[in-house]
């Protein structure tokens, strides 16, 4: 029976970004990631430092936790890393999933295909802007782009750039206009996705969001976008499992 490499599954939880922000969901992380993000907010899943929370579960598995945690109250699942797109053979926890009938997230960033993209319900794209030190290979982004637009229509697929800086901002502009009949979002970045103070975290981003709003708003060549904060920071503050 093939596994998956699981980091942490918890909910249900709100989607905290993106297309389906606020939507009830549980979580599912797998370990491993391609990219190594100076500002990752989830390094635990590729820095070494969770080694000893990787479980190796089967699909089966996987949901029986789902259920042990959640009991009924969750129709939507989300899967995010690390990488998911790195795992192959995530297509039978998909398949599982939609047998028993919940609707599927993915969050990935862009830098791999997988046949099983096709399949999910709520597909987002988040390349990674200067600020994470991390390169776009646009020919894998677009041949990925291009999948997807030939793929099942019924899937929704978006793009979602992290924004730090005036380089980041830059960089969302060009990805928007490269892909540009694709859902797109922007997002605050967390700076601080260490701190313990609530308060004072919340406060700054907040200050960022209203800036990245401002100047959104002032920018003709961003017009069909979508700015939003990391929702659940709001909330919760840099609280793992939420
Ligand atoms: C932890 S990543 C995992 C999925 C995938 N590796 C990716 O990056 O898309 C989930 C989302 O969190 C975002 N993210 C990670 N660190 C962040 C930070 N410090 N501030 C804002 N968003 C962050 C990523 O850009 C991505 O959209
Ligand atoms: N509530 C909540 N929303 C999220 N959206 C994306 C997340 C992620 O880490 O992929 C995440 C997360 O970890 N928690
Ligand atoms: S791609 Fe995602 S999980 Fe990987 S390092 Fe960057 S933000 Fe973290
Ligand atoms: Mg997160």
């Amino acid at each position: 029976m093939s596994k998956l490499p699981v980091m942490e599954i918890f909910g249900p939880t709100i989607q905290g970004e993106g297309m389906v922000i606020g939507q009830k969901t549980m979580f599912v992380r797998t370990a491993g990631c391609d990219y190594s993000c100076s500002w990752c907010d989830s390094a635990f899943t590729w820095d070494g430092s969770g080694k000893e929370d990787t479980v190796q579960m089967t699909a089966e598995e996987i949901w029986d936790e789902l259920k042990r945690i959640g009991g009924s109250a969750f129709s939507f699942v989300t899967i995010s890393g690390g990488n998911p797109a790195l795992l192959k053979n995530l297509n039978g926890l998909i398949a599982l999933l939609h047998e028993h009938e919940m609707k599927i997230g993915v969050e990935t960033q862009g830098s791999r295909w997988q046949d099983w993209f096709l399949d999910i319900d709520e597909l987002t794209l988040s390349p990674k802007p200067p600020s994470s030190g991390m390169n776009t290979d646009f020919t894998v982004l677009d041949r990925i782009m291009e999948n997807l637009a030939d793929g099942n229509p019924n899937n929704h697929v978006s793009l979602k750039i992290v924004v730090f800086n005036e380089e980041d901002y830059q960089y969302a502009k060009r990805i928007h206009g490269r892909y540009p009949g694709i859902p797109f979002y922007l997002q605050v970045g967390n700076d601080d996705s260490r701190t313990a103070d609530d308060q004072q975290l919340i406060g700054r981003l907040l200050k960022k969001y209203e800036e990245l709003i401002d100047k959104v708003i002032a920018d003709d060549e961003l017009n069909d976008v979508k700015v939003l904060p990391q929702l659940h920071t709001y909330i919760w503050g840099n609280k793992r499992g939420v």
